[in-house]
């Protein structure tokens, strides 16, 4: 690793900066992993593995450094994610599923702890899976339905009353864009991997932006490399 941080620690604490306080959400880290030409799956949805290990190695740290670790129910259907800092020493955070209909399946990984895990669902979900997913183990929390699934303002909020102030988001797509589009991330932590696939599953989607110059706007980058792959922060707000 280059630079005068030389553990996948240090270069989390890097990368991913100072916590903000915020009233009634916490702090929102975007942190995924992509190709170089900006694929974070090939079509089809393959992503295992995108990054090099020590890099996955970060990853599992940035987890660590944060309250609760997010994913949004389509990529806990489709890559069955652990969500644990296996990688790394530390403690790992209670890991968020935001599933409005919980369709996470029974068996995922991220439904056999520990570390806990949360199920932020809307008043879409059934009543059988609401009682298969408590039998899981799981928590469940319920926020208001949003054209796009959930009311992320309201699961952040819900996250925020029970003491989470940092949160890591992984992913899928749809979840990262929409946290984008509605000013609730704070810092963008992109992981860049040496492999071009082209057409492929796009990090970020639609933002309804038709000019560059009125693409959101990053400040103060902050930057490493872990064997071949690139690591990027930036701040998003502030
Ligand atoms: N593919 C990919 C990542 N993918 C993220 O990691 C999750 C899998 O976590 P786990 O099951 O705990 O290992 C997956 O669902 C997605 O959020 N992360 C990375 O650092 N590099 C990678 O190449």
């Amino acid at each position: 690793m280059t630079g005068t941080a030389t553990t996948a620690e240090s270069v989390a604490a890097e990368l991913v900066g100072p916590f903000r306080a915020h009233r009634g959400r916490p702090h929102v880290v975007l942190k995924y992993a992509q190709t170089l030409d900006g694929r974070i799956a090939a079509v089809g949805g393959d992503s295992k593995w995108i990054s090099c290990e020590p890099e996955r190695a970060v990853s599992h740290a940035v987890r660590a450094r944060c309250d609760a670790v997010v994913v949004g129910s389509g990529t806990a259907v489709r890559d069955d994610p652990r969500l644990d800092v296996r990688l790394v020493p530390g403690e790992s955070p209670l890991r968020v599923v935001i599933d409005s209909t919980l369709r996470t399946p029974t068996g995922a990984q991220v439904l056999s702890g520990p570390p806990d895990t949360v199920l932020i669902t809307t008043a879409r979900a059934s009543a059988a899976d609401r009682e298969r997913i408590s039998r899981a183990g799981a928590g469940i929390r319920e926020v208001p339905a949003a054209p796009g699934g959930v009311d992320l303002p309201a699961a952040l909020a819900v996250l925020h009353a029970e003491g989470i102030r940092s949160v890591m988001v992984e992913g899928g797509a749809r979840l990262l864009t929409a946290l984008l589009a509605a000013e609730l991330a704070d810092r963008i932590v992109v992981g860049i991997a040496p492999r071009i696939i082209g057409t492929g599953v796009e990090a970020i989607g639609d933002l309804g932006v038709h000019r560059v110059a009125d693409g959101i706007a990053l400040r103060r980058a902050c930057l490493h490399s872990v064997e071949d792959d690139v690591l990027v922060a930036y701040d998003v707000l502030g």
